[in-house]
């Protein structure tokens, strides 16, 4: 089956958004550090984006966690891959996310990272499918309210193909 990709959020309006979200983020840490956890593999484009506008300091740790396989669905099982190498106790953690679909990664994640007893925790996505949502969570920083389309690019992937595009795009498939 052959798949197509529209242009659903162009470059220009994702590197505005961020821009928007680092100025927040760095207003609202005024006189504080923050510690950016980014959830592999998806987040690190938005990650490393995100990071180089905010103005406070920063340091970063990754954490990879997998739920979805080949496929557009997840499997609903959510597997912890990779934990993250520093302690976050005292820490003021932001998560940065990609997608929140199902909302079933973000809520395994969260209560694992709020059991180390950060200072604060907070949840910044890029994107957000809230019509998808199975379990509930608390999105403090969002890019994106976006429809219930499976959408690649930005970090994004189908198959681990085009996480590498510098656009959000809606895939499907043609015969
Ligand atoms: O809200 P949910 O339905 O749980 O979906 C969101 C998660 O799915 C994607 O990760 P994926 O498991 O595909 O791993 P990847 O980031 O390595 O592509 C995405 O990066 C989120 O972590
Ligand atoms: O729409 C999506 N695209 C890619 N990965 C995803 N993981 C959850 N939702 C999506």
């Amino acid at each position: 089956m052959a798949e197509n990709i529209r242009v659903l959020i162009e470059e220009e309006k994702v590197d505005k958004r961020i821009e928007e979200l680092g100025k927040k983020i760095s207003e609202e840490y005024a006189g504080k550090e923050v510690h950016l956890i980014c959830i592999l593999k998806g987040s690190i484009f938005f990650t490393c984006e995100l990071a180089k506008r905010i103005t406070v300091p920063v340091t970063i740790d990754f954490m990879s966690c997998s739920s979805y396989g080949a496929g557009t669905r997840s499997s609903g099982v959510v597997k912890l891959v990779k934990d993250l190498d520093e302690p976050l106790e005292g820490k003021n953690v932001i998560v940065i996310e990609d997608i929140i679909d199902s909302g079933r990664t973000l809520s395994y994640l969260l209560e694992i990272l709020s059991a180390r007893k950060p200072a604060s925790l907070k949840l910044c996505t890029l994107l957000d499918k809230p019509d998808r949502r199975v379990m509930p969570v608390h999105v403090d920083y969002t890019g994106f309210e976006i429809p219930d389309e499976f959408v690649v690019g930005y970090g994004l992937d189908y198959d681990q193909r085009y996480r590498n595009l510098p656009y959000i795009g809606v895939l499907s498939f043609a015969e």
